[in-house]
């Protein structure tokens, strides 16, 4: 079948995790459709269907989906660095509940945040859970 062994080390030379990947979690959301058919593997939670109207819902807010890799991406602007940084702080938390975390930067009142599952090497459930999170913070500055 379509699967792909994952092997994340960690920077003391250990593995920090080892995951069974399904090539339908890393592939375009139409090959992810017709290989869903044809193997009866659902990635991640996600269905092509799934996955294809939660893009829809999150382009409509305003994330944008990367073409060099199966990831969204959204800029927040704030008044200032403090707001900048309140809403960073809120999203830690969740973050670090959820074991799920943004690839982000920060400059003075501006965010830009990444958002992909690094042991599938694409976009999950997990990613729009944060994503709405993300959009709940940001609304609530
Ligand atoms: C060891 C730890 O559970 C993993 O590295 C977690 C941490 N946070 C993570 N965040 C994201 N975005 N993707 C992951 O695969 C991931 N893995």
């Amino acid at each position: 079948a379509m699967l792909r062994l994952q092997v994340h080390a960690t920077n003391s030379g250990s593995f920090s995790s080892v995951s069974l990947v399904t090539a339908s979690d890393i592939i375009s959301p139409e090959s992810t459709a017709a290989l869903h058919e044809s193997t009866g593997v659902k990635p991640q939670g996600l269905t092509a269907e799934e996955r294809n109207q939660v893009l829809l819902d999150l382009k409509a807010a305003g994330w944008l989906e990367l073409s060099e890799r199966d990831a969204i991406y959204k800029e927040f602007s704030f008044e200032n660095f403090n707001q900048a940084f309140g809403f960073m702080s809120r999203v830690a938390l969740q973050a670090e509940k959820m074991n799920h975390h943004p690839e982000w930067a920060n400059v003075y009142n501006k965010v830009q945040i990444t958002l992909t599952s690094h042991d599938c090497g694409g976009l999950t459930k997990r990613d729009v859970r944060l994503a709405k999170f993300i959009e709940k913070a940001a609304a609530s500055v």
